[in-house]
């Protein structure tokens, strides 16, 4: 466990949810996606603190507390457990550690999911902010399916890259700044970020 020591760096944590994955029955691809859509995402520094874990919702929550209160994460990815069956209980997890509800991100990221699945209504997923004393965090849940991880984050785009429908991570970095953590950038090519003119800082 490394707790966050410079303010200017994202602490992104990142948690898979899933039985059978945390159980070794098959290799965890939902840490490594979302490792690989962040180093190619982001160009301000950031650094991540990860964990694989079954479908229980008391460990689900202690996670969620322990990556925010303990290690002072800005950002939380969950993927896994956001369906229907009896297991799927990160949505309830999730909103039990809330001290916000960020209602937009879910209903978008089902809009997009649509564009790619008709079962993307299936998906109970949620995001929220924790405030702790110190500081605060944005906690986000996306689908199990590694391949949803990159579709809900980047959204939609044509042959030619133009974007059509904006993935969700365009206003994380704005939803940051309001919350008080570090200012980060992206790659515009993977994920524009929107802020409005008055909040963009000037290139260094
Ligand atoms: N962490 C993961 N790593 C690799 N593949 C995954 C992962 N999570 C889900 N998948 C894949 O996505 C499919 C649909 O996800 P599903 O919601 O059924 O699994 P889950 O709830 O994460 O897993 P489990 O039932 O083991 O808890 C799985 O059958 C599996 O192929
Ligand atoms: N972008 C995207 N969203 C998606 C999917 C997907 O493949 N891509 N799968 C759907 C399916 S089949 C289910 S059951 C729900 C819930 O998945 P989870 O329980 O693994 O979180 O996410 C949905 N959302």
């Amino acid at each position: 466990m490394s707790k966050k020591t410079d303010p200017d760096e994202l602490l992104i944590g990142l948690v898979s949810i899933s039985d059978r994955a945390s159980g070794g029955v098959y290799e965890d691809k939902g840490i490594p996606a979302l490792q690989d859509w962040f180093g190619a995402a982001l160009t301000s520094p950031w650094r991540m603190e990860t964990r694989l874990i079954p479908d229980e919702r008391a460990q689900i929550e202690k996670t969620l507390i322990e990556l925010v209160d303990d290690i002072g994460c800005d950002l939380v990815l969950t993927t896994g457990g956001t369906g229907p069956s009896r297991r799927d209980v990160t949505p309830e997890a999730t909103l039990a550690v809330a001290t916000k509800e960020m209602p937009g991100f879910g209903e978008q990221m089902r809009q997009i999911s649509l564009q790619f699945v008709p079962t993307a209504i299936l998906s109970r997923q949620v995001a929220v902010i924790r405030e702790t004393s110190d500081h605060a965090a944005l906690i986000m849940n996306l689908p199990g399916q590694p391949k949803s991880i990159k579709e809900t984050l980047e959204g939609v785009k044509d042959g030619e890259g133009k974007q059509l429908v904006p993935g969700i991570f365009a206003a994380v970095p704005y939803c940051i700044d309001l919350i008080g953590g570090p200012y980060v950038e992206t790659n515009e090519a993977v994920c524009k970020a929107f802020r409005p003119k008055s909040a963009i800082r000037p290139a260094k």
